[in-house]
């Protein structure tokens, strides 16, 4: 049947060829101040053509690795509009010529029949293996083309399939020889397997089956994003969930089946109800914040992250960020590494992360936290860290820890048992070296000890109830070489109350009303329902006097 081709406006296409990162930031911005909505795909498409021309396009031949046989890259490089517009084409011929809209005519909301099956396109025309945590794989563009250079590609992210081809290349000798063991199929030879194109990584897929329903008309179908999952919600108010993609190693995908029971209700992988749901200046935000800058594991494109960090402002500045924490978090992180002049500091740009978490996702976010603790680590503040730490545990003891969770698992797990020794390895040697500046010394301020105490006491809370556990001995020895840093006169001030009623994990979702926790005299229990914007008070006996400190714990 003929597919009617939706060409680009004028006012997309004036933009073109774009040469500078400035004429993408245009581009972005027509988008995204028209009247309409802008489109996914033709952006997706836009910012994976330039990430690809700016990272991947350097041919590291496996043989010379040696850096002057890499070819001079010119600082940016020239997009035609035929390029784009081909790839474009391309994907709206596919989905329309895959899906028969007169089926679901009528309905002006998407079903979840037209979900699944615009997911079963996308899933269906994956190629078969392929290192899905590979950089570089989120956009339309790595879809709908092969990598250049697969072997460049490799080198920073599956190094160990190119030892295999070389190792193959040697015993096999001829082509032929390489040619029957790729005949046989044989698994040894992914790398041989693997054909062009066709690749897209967990948030990728999601991304696509979003971009293409856009394409077939069906404005209800919105990105929801956790901290480290997506899928679609649609129907009327967005009611309906469907999952899209799979999620981490070796678990079977549930596409097609709606977000919800005991496992979506109190694990971290579905943040408890509280998703990021996207609009589409959210999707464009989140297509923003996947624009991955690495070369290689070493070197990033200096362009690219210039390119992010603008569309980043830009978007920030429209309000699309409001309730997005993570891109936000990213675009401090941006920001430490290359200040723009006259904007927010990076400390202020994590605050608004965790004030845009407590406002929309009532405080169950917990990247807003390690983003702080991490700049606060990276920049020797250590005490301001421990204390981003526990209020990232305080986040964590909301939810029961389950098997798709290791991403926050091995978060918490590198902070236990790598930063926080660090630190206090760092501060004990500042004591000797420096005694007459004791009394600054983390070591000897008991709201550090609070700190350490209420980050384990986090963990301690995520494990109970949960069908897996958390903590076990290899936990153990850092705590106990943390814990012995801090002298017993440093520890003897922190008031420990115990606490009467055993701790219990309130669902927050339903009646509003914060955790009620009568634990160690860290939080007086919040007699009122209502806690929108109610002030948190947690008193910390500290030396005997009680030190207030005010935190907001706004819904
Ligand atoms: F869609 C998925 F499945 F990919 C889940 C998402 C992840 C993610 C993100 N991330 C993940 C968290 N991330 C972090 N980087 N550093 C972090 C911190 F540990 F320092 F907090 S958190 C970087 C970008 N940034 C914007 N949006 C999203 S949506």
């Amino acid at each position: 049947h003929s597919i009617k081709m939706a060409g680009f406006r004028d006012d997309q296409k004036c933009t073109f060829p774009l040469q500078s990162i400035q004429d993408v930031v245009k581009l972005f911005r027509i988008e995204l101040e028209r009247g309409d909505e802008p489109n996914l795909a033709l952006l997706s498409i836009v910012v994976g053509s330039v990430e690809n021309l700016l990272t991947c396009n350097r041919y590291l031949s496996p043989r010379n690795e040696t850096e002057s046989e890499q070819n001079v890259k010119p600082n940016f490089p020239i997009l035609e509009l035929s390029t784009v517009e081909a790839l474009y084409c391309k994907f709206e011929s596919q989905i329309k010529g895959c899906v028969d809209v007169t089926q679901y005519r009528g309905n002006s909301y998407a079903s979840r029949e037209l979900v699944k099956k615009t997911s079963d396109i996308i899933w269906s025309s994956l190629t078969r293996s392929y290192c899905k945590d590979r950089a570089h794989l989120q956009t339309l563009y790595s879809y709908l083309t092969g990598e250049k250079n697969f072997a460049s590609d490799l080198q920073h992210d599956c190094s160990w399939l190119l030892k295999l081809e070389r190792v193959a290349t040697q015993k096999a000798g001829s082509k032929k020889d390489l040619l029957s063991e790729r005949e046989r199929g044989s698994w040894r030879y992914p790398i041989l397997m693997a054909t062009q194109g066709n690749k897209l990584d967990c948030f990728g897929v999601a991304f696509a089956v979003v971009a293409a329903c856009q394409i077939l008309g069906y404005s209800d179908v919105h990105l929801a994003l956790s901290e480290d999952h997506a899928w679609v919600i649609f129907g009327k108010d967005g009611e309906e969930t469907a999952e899209v993609t799979w999620h981490g190693k070796g678990n079977e995908d549930k596409r097609g089946q709606p977000v919800c029971g005991p496992t979506a209700q109190k694990s971290w992988l579905y943040l408890n109800g509280h998703p990021v749901k996207c609009n589409r200046h959210t999707e464009v935000a989140a297509l923003v914040s996947g624009i991955n800058p690495s070369i290689s594991a070493t070197a990033d494109s200096k362009e690219l992250a210039t390119l992010q960090q603008k569309l980043l402002w830009l978007l920030y500045d429209q309000g699309d960020l409001k309730n997005y924490p993570m891109a936000i978090g990213n675009l401090g992180d941006l920001e430490e590494i290359n200040p723009t002049p006259g904007r927010s500091s990076p400390i202020d740009l994590f605050h608004q992360a965790i004030f845009a978490a407590q406002t929309h996702y009532a405080n169950h976010h917990v990247y807003p936290y390690t983003y702080l603790g991490g700049f606060f680590y990276r920049n020797g503040q250590y005490k301001d860290a421990l204390e981003a730490w526990a209020n990232a545990a305080d986040v964590i003891r909301k939810y029961n820890y389950g098997r798709e969770d290791e991403e926050i698992y091995k978060e918490f797990l590198e902070i236990a048992n790598d930063l926080i020794p660090h630190l206090v390895k760092v501060v004990s040697n500042q004591a000797i070296e420096a005694p007459e500046k004791a009394e600054s010394n983390c070591l000897h301020d008991p709201q550090c000890f609070a700190h350490l105490l209420r980050f384990y006491d986090g963990l301690c809370a995520w494990e109970e109830e949960s069908s897996t556990p958390v903590l076990h001995i290899g936990w153990a020895r850092p705590l106990v070489a943390t814990i012995s840093k801090f002298p017993a006169k440093t520890r003897s001030h922190v008031d420990i109350k115990i606490s009467e009623e055993k701790e219990e994990k309130v669902d927050d979702e339903k009646n509003g009303s914060v955790n009620r926790r009568h634990s160690h005299g860290r939080r007086d229990s919040l007699q009122k329902n209502d806690v929108k914007n109610e002030e948190d008070i947690v008193k910390t006996k500290v030396n005997g006097s009680t030190n207030v400190s005010d935190k907001k714990a706004g819904k």
